[in-house]
């Protein structure tokens, strides 16, 4: 059997309360308990959790006029003023210069549903028999108040009618009502006893000595205490961190670079065509700034797209506009910063990565945002070899903790031969992260690149997704203090 010891004072007044009211809603228990209701509530859930009180709520349904329902309770429905003023055909024309079109307009359809009158040729036509209807009654029933159902005494299909024509509106009342349970009757019976509790010991009471004679809370060691949590690094930047670390580790040089790039440097020192269907504004966003071509290039860029330059290539066959070059556009791709440091750093060896934000214009929706991250990089050497490129990011993937890696061929319009890699992820199957390949000489030979680059570009936040079990890559942008408390720091 439970005992009064545990109880505060607050509790043991809203038991002695309930003793005297049995069903009692929140108003009556804080009256009798002599306490704010807000305290006397959190004392009955806090009886109740004990079992020794029970809160109850139920819902109670309460109808009550619209404005428009007082009104037409005061003046008749509108079906019902028409009818009044007519006792023989009139055309619809008439009675609009008469009344309120639009009233005209509702009261025609009840007046037909009503069997007050028929529609011919345009006319309104009364049948001579408008009795008082069960949503007049029902009108009348509310003599202004809130209603019940039971007190309307109307049928359900006479109030939703009322409600759909929105003249009542229904309230859904929330109540609650606080009773004993059978564990807290017994405790009652054998009488409760309000002592002064104290929750915190005082200097003073030390001093007089007074401690002793006092009764204190006793120390609740089952109740949870409150989390505390501690500061940290964003899951999504801790697995930037993780990943610069890992091209820093194998050897690789960061490089930074402007979010506005010339569609030069974004697209056509890549080789892709002018047309390109990535170029258009639904994918990309144009700035109308414009950037100067570098002299250096810019004739090679031209001449390889034309005609493959001085190459065996025959190059994309079509006419290249430098104005079209010059246009600055949000990078869609950080392959515009390895290709422009490849270009100012032509020397082997070269091994350089960039994580970095893109650009592209998506609908937003679970696995797309129109800003992501992406994790660049380009190695260029004497021999470096397709096999190099396979090696280096599965290398890359291993040590972000993917066991299995393959590469789907792919297509890019400045790599050949060009991959897609993928990782293979319990649960989804083989998810892919990115591209890569060799870039062509049609992008190399303009700048004066003269070994074989290794390059690739690889969406980071899809690999955060996986990381951190996410369906959704918006979680990673909202700040979600609720995730970010819970999300773990250690992985394993
Ligand atoms: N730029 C490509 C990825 C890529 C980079 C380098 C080489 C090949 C492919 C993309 O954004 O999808």
């Amino acid at each position: 059997m439970s005992s009064q010891y545990n109880l505060t004072s607050n509790e043991k007044n809203v038991l002695i309360a309930l003793e005297y009211l049995k069903d009692a809603s929140p108003d009556e228990l804080a009256e009798k308990a002599e306490m704010k209701m807000e305290t006397a509530m959190q004392a009955a859930f806090l009886l109740e959790e004990k079992g020794l009180a029970q809160v109850e709520e139920s819902v109670t349904e309460i109808f009550e006029l619209t404005g428009e329902g007082k009104k037409y309770a005061e003046e008749g429905l509108p079906e019902r003023q028409i009818i009044n003023t007519i006792s023989e055909p009139v055309s619809m024309d008439d009675l609009k210069e008469k009344f309120n079109p639009a009233i005209v307009g509702i009261a025609t359809g009840w007046l037909r549903r009503k069997g007050w009158a028929g529609i011919e040729n345009g006319m309104i036509v009364p049948t001579g028999n408008a009795q008082t209807s069960a949503d007049e009654h029902a009108l009348a029933a509310f003599a202004g108040e809130e209603k019940t159902f039971g007190e309307l005494g109307a049928d359900k299909n006479v109030i939703n009618d009322l409600i759909k024509r929105k003249l009542v509106s229904k309230i859904e009342n929330k109540q609650r009502t606080i009773k004993l349970t059978a564990e807290g009757k017994k405790l009652t019976d054998a009488g409760i006893v309000v002592e002064e509790e104290l929750a915190q010991i005082t200097s003073e009471l030390l001093k007089s000595g007074e401690w002793m004679n006092k009764k204190f809370r006793p120390y609740n060691i089952h109740t949870a205490p409150k989390p505390i949590y501690g500061a940290k690094i964003h899951p999504y930047q801790r697995l930037i961190d993780q990943m610069r670390r890992i091209f820093l580790d194998m050897g690789f040089t960061e490089i930074k670079g402007e979010a506005i790039q010339s569609s030069f440097w974004n697209f056509d020192s890549l080789f892709q065509p002018q047309d390109h269907p990535a170029r258009e504004m639904q994918d990309t966003f144009h700035l109308s700034s414009t950037s100067e071509l570098p002299e250096e290039y810019k004739d090679n860029v031209c001449a390889m797209h034309e005609h493959g330059g001085d190459t065996e290539s025959t190059g994309w066959g079509s006419k290249w506009s430098e104005e079209i070059a010059c246009k600055n556009v949000l990078r869609t791709h950080t392959t515009a910063l390895t290709i422009k440091y490849l270009a100012d750093n032509p020397e082997p060896p070269i091994k350089a990565f960039s994580i970095d934000r893109a650009y592209r214009r998506e609908t937003i929706d679970p696995t797309h945002t129109p800003e992501f991250e992406q994790l660049e990089g380009v190695v260029m050497d004497k021999d470096m070899s397709f096999s190099n490129l396979l090696g280096c990011l599965s290398e890359f993937y291993h040590r972000m903790g993917f066991e299995d890696v393959r590469f789907r061929p792919g297509y890019f319009p400045y790599t050949e031969p060009s991959v897609e890699p993928e990782v293979y992820v319990d649960g989804l199957g083989w998810v892919e992260l990115g591209g890569a390949g060799v870039f062509r000489k049609e992008v190399t030979h303009p700048l004066g690149i003269k070994y074989p680059v290794l390059a690739w570009g690889l969406g980071v936040s899809r690999l955060a997704m996986l990381k951190l079990g996410l369906k959704d890559l918006r979680q990673l942008y909202h700040s979600d203090i609720d995730w970010l408390r819970k999300s773990e720091v250690c992985q394993l």
